[in-house]
């Protein structure tokens, strides 16, 4: 699985520690930055792994900030970006299985990194589900082409 990853400076210690992990499960994780923990502004990084994962069909993205949020309010900016904000297992799970979801959001100052990495080993197991779900996520990437919904 081909994996691309960043934070701002709030998430990057367990930026290499995801990547560490990733790295010895057999996946391929690319790392884009930051490098060191200047402070830096998490919508940069957000776009860079937004833009890597709608050029590369079939991969996802890593987004780590303080508490997830402003990474996940950047990601889902871009059409064709599903970002799910997780705080545990069963969301990131259900993120995988129900929303097909391709970009996992994560708070460094919001999960350690055992809640963080029984977080991401269960979005890695998941899978999309389809069936009634296709239509829905269809739903979803519908609203960002009409821009504004009002009902
Ligand atoms: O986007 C965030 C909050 O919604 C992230 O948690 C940031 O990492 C956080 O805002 C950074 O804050 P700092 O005081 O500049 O370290």
């Amino acid at each position: 699985m081909k994996y691309f990853i960043a934070a701002d400076h709030a998430g990057i210690e367990i930026k290499a520690f995801i990547k560490d992990l990733f790295e010895k499960k057999g996946h391929i994780v690319e790392d884009l930055g930051p490098f060191s923990k200047d402070r830096v502004d998490y919508p940069d990084f957000a776009a860079l792994v937004c833009k890597k994962v709608l050029e590369n069909d079939g991969s996802f993205g890593i987004l780590i900030c303080g508490s997830g949020i402003g990474m996940s309010m950047a990601a889902n900016k871009f059409d064709g970006i599903r970002a799910a904000l997780c705080h545990n297992e069963y969301s990131a799970t259900m993120a995988r299985q129900h929303n097909d979801a391709n970009v996992i959001c994560l708070g460094e100052r919001v999960s350690g990194e055992g809640i963080i990495e029984a977080i991401i080993n269960a979005w890695d197991k998941a899978k999309f589900e389809a069936g009634r779900h296709t239509q829905r996520v269809e739903k979803i990437n519908a609203l960002s082409k009409i821009g504004s919904c009002r009902v």
